[in-house]
């Protein structure tokens, strides 16, 4: 898949208030038609990454390239139209608030110079796309937190930009109008081809519509990859923490703990990639009682992803070759008897 975005050994560094490099030796493909999810805790650098991306940055050093495009070689004009071809949306709206809704979409048509006609076609199309033609003329004060967020997306999409830009876009929102926010950028990604980076500091967004994610860490990427992949196989610590925010699925010293009150036989944590049937298939000796007793599975990238902790039971040679027959298959963790 072609890269819309390019970066290589792109770092910003601020100098006041203290020297802060906010966004380190990066180096980033972005590839054209996906979502790609940028996750990290608040100071990362990921809302400085984007601010390079559409160029309201300058990097200290290296380069960024959009479509090919080398921003560092162009003037300032430029850039501006550069810019007219990136969509943003941000976590607080920025709508105007004395516009009415069809006023905020229609904003950028106006500075692209479009006539009243051919403005007011489009601004119906984009309400009709995030299902707001009846709030055409409310204004932003009368709508809610979810409502507000749409019509940022239809003045985002009204220049019909390659690139949109979603920096912490539901993280002012409940969980119900986050999902409804979450279906819309599926669908702009879906329906019109728009590349999306989603700037987040929850793994929740990234597995519920990202292709692609990049874990931040003090101005580095300290992982990339596929969804599933990262999911599936987290090295960073930063990365295993965010997905154990989601997963839920491993037990914890404490839980290990109390289940070794409960359950006297062994303990083992079988993770699930894929294979569930599979796992099931090597609990089969009848010498072997299996029950579980925690875990969860869930699905990443419509795969089945997470893990299960049984006790097993009975003869010691038995349970020894069932664990033996499922490390055959996945990654399998016995908690030792006297872990207390
Ligand atoms: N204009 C600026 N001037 C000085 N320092 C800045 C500026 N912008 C960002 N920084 C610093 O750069 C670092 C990265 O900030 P950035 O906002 O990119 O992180 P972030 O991951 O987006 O965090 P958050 O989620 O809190 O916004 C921080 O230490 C921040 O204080």
């Amino acid at each position: 898949m072609p890269a819309l975005v390019r970066l290589a050994g792109v770092s910003k560094q601020f100098d006041r208030p203290t020297a802060v490099r906010a966004v380190d030796n990066v180096d980033l493909e972005i590839n054209s038609g996906e979502i790609t999810g940028v996750i990290g805790y608040s100071g990362a650098g990921k809302s400085t990454l984007v601010r390079l991306i559409n160029a309201l940055e300058r990097p200290t050093s290296g380069s960024v390239l959009l479509d090919d495009v080398d921003l560092g070689k162009l003037s300032e004009r430029e850039l501006n139209r550069v810019r007219a071809e990136v969509g943003m949306i941000f976590q607080q709206f920025n709508l105007f608030a004395s516009r009415t809704v069809a006023g905020n979409v229609g904003y950028p048509l106006k500075l692209a110079g479009l006539g009243r006609a051919e403005r007011e076609a489009r601004v119906a199309e984009l309400l009709d796309f995030v299902g707001l033609s009846a709030r055409a003329g409310a204004y932003p004060s009368q709508l809610s937190g979810g409502q507000k967020q749409r019509v940022g997306i239809a003045r985002a999409l009204a220049t019909r930009p390659k690139l949109l830009l979603a920096d912490e876009a539901t993280s002012a929102l409940d969980p119900e109008t986050t999902a409804d926010v979450l279906d819309l950028l599926r669908r702009i990604n879906r329906d019109l081809g728009t590349t999306i980076v989603v700037i987040t500091h929850e793994m929740d967004v990234v597995r519920s519509i990202c292709d692609r994610v990049v874990v931040m860490e003090q101005g580095r990427i300290v992982e990339q990859g596929d969804v599933f992949d990262v999911f599936a196989r987290p090295r960073a610590t930063a990365t295993r923490r965010f997905v154990q925010s989601v997963l839920h699925d491993l037990p914890d010293p404490a839980v290990i703990e109390r289940l070794r009150g409960d359950h006297g036989g062994t303990i083992v944590t079988v993770g699930v990639i894929d294979q569930r049937a599979a796992i099931f298939d090597r609990l089969r000796d009848p010498r072997v009682h299996s029950a579980v007793i925690y875990g969860g599975i869930s699905e990443i990238a419509e795969r089945p992803l997470g893990s299960l902790t049984f006790e097993l039971t009975g003869e010691a040679d038995a349970i020894r070759e069932t664990v033996s027959s499922l490390a055959e298959i996945t990654t399998v963790t016995e908690w030792p008897v006297g872990s207390r």
